[in-house]
């Protein structure tokens, strides 16, 4: 299933070819209430021909391999907390946009973003954008420990690098508003606007949609047979993590972890823990301590703490957007 609006869900045939038209369907009075969202694999019955004006039946929703989540919130004890959206179904990887500069990175976003991917059991992907405006080396440097894998996006740029590793996967991208996500999915996916304009008609002439959207990336010559897929997340600007369990948290940063053995037994790891283990292994220089520091305020933000220490940083804030719909 590749797109939804309004209770009608577009859907490709498995092994069809890029210009087979795509089949419009319905849900079944079988699936309960059962959400199928993007990416997911579903079984069909009745009209599949594809055809204007067709319907088809959605019987049947496959095992996901990968589910991406988001809450609207952070803290698990508000409403907002507990209203858990899953974003993707299926993908492999989390290609995390955000711009060098105009607006300047996020790191607490990325941050956030590469804790959804672990906890969706999915690759990250950092996708660094208007490179000709500002050199990487500030972000690179903060991520250091983690070997994350990147790319450099600039306006007069070969895509190739990044068509190489979208290629025979389904790739996410999540970014914030203005860091250059849309023109770099009209980029990869020429045909995009006319994809999207398409679907939004089946809705009754609605243009612009803010659920997520799985575009076909198209053949290059030169890369492999599969170019893969992305979705593109229109709605979703950043993770809420009040799904997320504070193990899980923990090992979406993979430089820190390690450190935690030597905590007592039960250790929060928060900020207020005297003994956490935490804090040498940042003090002996085996991670970096603005990463301690992200982590800690994740961890405050999720038990309802909006600031721990009474200072703000403007870069950090509590980044979501309530309006945001995943499906
Ligand atoms: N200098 C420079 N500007 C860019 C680059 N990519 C995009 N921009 C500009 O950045 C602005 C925002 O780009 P968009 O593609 O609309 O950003 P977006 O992330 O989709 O933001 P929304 O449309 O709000 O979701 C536009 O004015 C683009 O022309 C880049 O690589 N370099
Ligand atoms: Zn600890």
């Amino acid at each position: 299933m590749i797109a939804v609006d309004r209770g009608r869900y577009t859907c490709v045939l498995a092994a069809a070819a890029p210009d087979a038209p795509t089949v419009t369907a319905m849900r079944a009075r079988e699936l309960g209430r059962k959400s199928v969202v993007v990416g997911d694999r579903v079984g069909l019955v009745g009209d599949t021909s594809g055809v204007p004006g067709a319907l088809a039946r959605i019987v049947r929703i496959e095992p996901r391999r990968s589910v991406l989540r988001r809450t609207a919130e952070d803290d698990a004890s508000t409403a907002e907390g507990r209203l858990e959206r899953v974003v993707v179904a299926n993908a492999d990887q989390l290609v995390i946009v955000s711009a060098l500069a105009d607006p300047p990175p996020r790191t607490g976003f990325i941050d956030r973003c590469l804790v959804a991917a672990y906890d969706a059991d999915i690759e990250p992907l950092l996708c660094l954008t208007k490179a000709d405006l500002a050199g990487p080396e500030t972000v690179l440097d903060y991520y250091t420990e983690l070997e994350l894998p990147y790319v450099l996006i600039r306006p007069d740029s070969s895509l190739d690098a990044l068509r190489s590793l979208l290629a025979g996967r389904v790739s996410v991208l999540v970014g914030h508003s203005g860091v250059g996500k849309s023109t770099l999915v009209n980029r990869l996916v020429p045909e995009a606007e006319r994809a999207v304009g398409t679907v939004s008609a089946i809705g009754r002439g609605r243009h612009t949609s803010t659920s997520a959207v799985a575009l076909r990336l198209p053949a290059v010559a030169g890369l492999p047979d599969d170019p893969g897929w992305i979705v593109d997340t229109p709605g979703v600007r950043s993770f809420g993590l009040a799904h997320v369990s504070a193990e899980s948290l923990l090992h979406g940063f993979s430089d820190l972890v390690e450190a935690t053995v030597d905590c007592p037994a039960n250790c929060s790891h928060s900020a207020d823990e005297t003994e956490c283990a935490l804090a040498a292994w940042v003090a002996d220089g085996r991670a970096d301590p603005r990463r301690l520091a992200s982590y800690h305020r994740l961890l405050a933000s999720r038990a309802g703490e909006t600031d721990p220490r009474g200072a703000t940083n403007p870069r950090d804030e509590p980044e979501h957007d309530p309006r945001g719909r995943a499906e």
